[in-house]
């Protein structure tokens, strides 16, 4: 090996895997502090490719399109010693085994917060304002003119808005909630503490079946874990007013798809708005022919500023790893 190699600064850089494509300035600053691997083509890394990738790098940025489960892990080696998740939502990491083998996994909470929120209120606007349909209108050439009879959604001021899942993004929306007029209530594993509960004028409701029964709009702003699977079940749909809308912009495991669909269909329930669906890209395609329902492909987070500031969280986590601390936003499998 050539002797420059013995005092090569770089040969004490960790060596970080990216999965897929991050913003540019967030890639170049990476690529200035550790060896890093980038996905040029920002193609869809196969379990082996991810595998192998484990094997040898002391760090994986992985994001929500790479499934990383126990068995991946087992034949991960020795080398691994972080999944630094570029996103919140850590459902798709198997953490307690990535813990039981002494692999640490962080995420990006924070930075994600008023930017999904955002598309929380742009998804009840679009339901309950009919804006798809006044859009594809528009496209067609089809539009002759205002009518007063047209066109007519329901109005949110008034409207009682059931938040399940009153972490950081629960809150956020429940503060743009209070702006538009809505009546905020929730329901949370834990209750909030008051002076909180009184900011954000929000009714707790220890009993999610009771709150469900009562609202005209549900957001689902819960992460997925094993307790919040299909915690909206058929059961608990049924619950739900005939005239209610449904949001969703956490995870789509947290519904039960199939149930929703056909309670949409045969009009148990009013209107959803989704951004996330329980098999990732793959919808139920039935949900595609539904007029009262809005559709987006994940873009919660989808800001150029939240995207970099995803990155420079990772980028957080994995320095201070390297500095022998604890990664500021570590996940624990009791956090789930
Ligand atoms: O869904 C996006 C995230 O988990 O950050």
């Amino acid at each position: 090996m050539p002797a420059v190699h013995a005092t090569d600064p770089t040969r004490s850089r960790l060596k970080v895997t990216v999965t897929r494509r991050l913003p540019e300035a967030v890639e170049t600053r990476m690529s200035e502090l550790f060896d890093v691997s980038l996905n040029a083509d920002d193609h869809r890394m196969s379990r082996e490719e991810l595998v192998a990738a484990m094997r040898v790098s002391d760090v994986l940025v992985p994001t929500i399109t790479d499934q990383i489960d126990a068995a991946m892990l087992a034949q991960a080696g020795d080398k691994l010693k972080l999944i630094a998740n570029y996103g919140a939502g850590v459902d798709h990491v198997d953490v307690h085994s990535a813990r039981q083998r002494g692999i640490l996994v962080s995420n990006t909470p924070g930075v994600v917060t008023e930017d999904t929120a955002d598309v929380v209120m742009a998804l009840i606007l679009g339901v309950t304002r009919r804006l798809p349909e006044g859009m594809a209108e528009m496209q067609a050439g089809r539009w002759h003119g205002w009518s007063p009879t047209a066109h007519l959604g329901g109005r949110l001021g008034g409207r009682r808005l059931g938040i399940l899942g009153m972490g950081r993004i629960g809150q956020a929306v429940a503060r743009r909630a209070n702006v538009f007029g809505m009546q905020v209530h929730y329901h949370n594993r834990r209750r909030l503490r008051p002076e909180i509960e009184a900011e954000l004028q929000a009714t707790y409701w220890e009993s999610l079946d009771q709150m469900l029964a009562r609202m005209d709009i549900v957001s689902v702003n819960a992460p997925h874990t094993p307790s919040t699977f299909h915690l909206l079940n058929a059961r608990r749909l049924k619950l739900m007013k005939p005239s209610a809308v449904i949001i969703n912009t956490s995870r789509g495991e947290v519904i039960d798809e199939n149930a929703l669909t056909r309670m949409l269909r045969a009009g148990e329930i009013a209107g959803a708005g989704l951004d996330v669906f329980e098999h990732g890209h793959e919808i139920n395609p039935r949900l595609r022919e539904l007029p009262n329902v809005v559709l987006l492909p994940h873009m919660g987070s989808a800001t150029i500023e939240g995207r970099v500031e995803m990155g420079e969280k990772v980028i957080i986590n994995i320095k201070t790893f390297a500095d022998g601390h604890r990664p500021p936003d570590l996940v624990v499998p009791s956090m789930l």
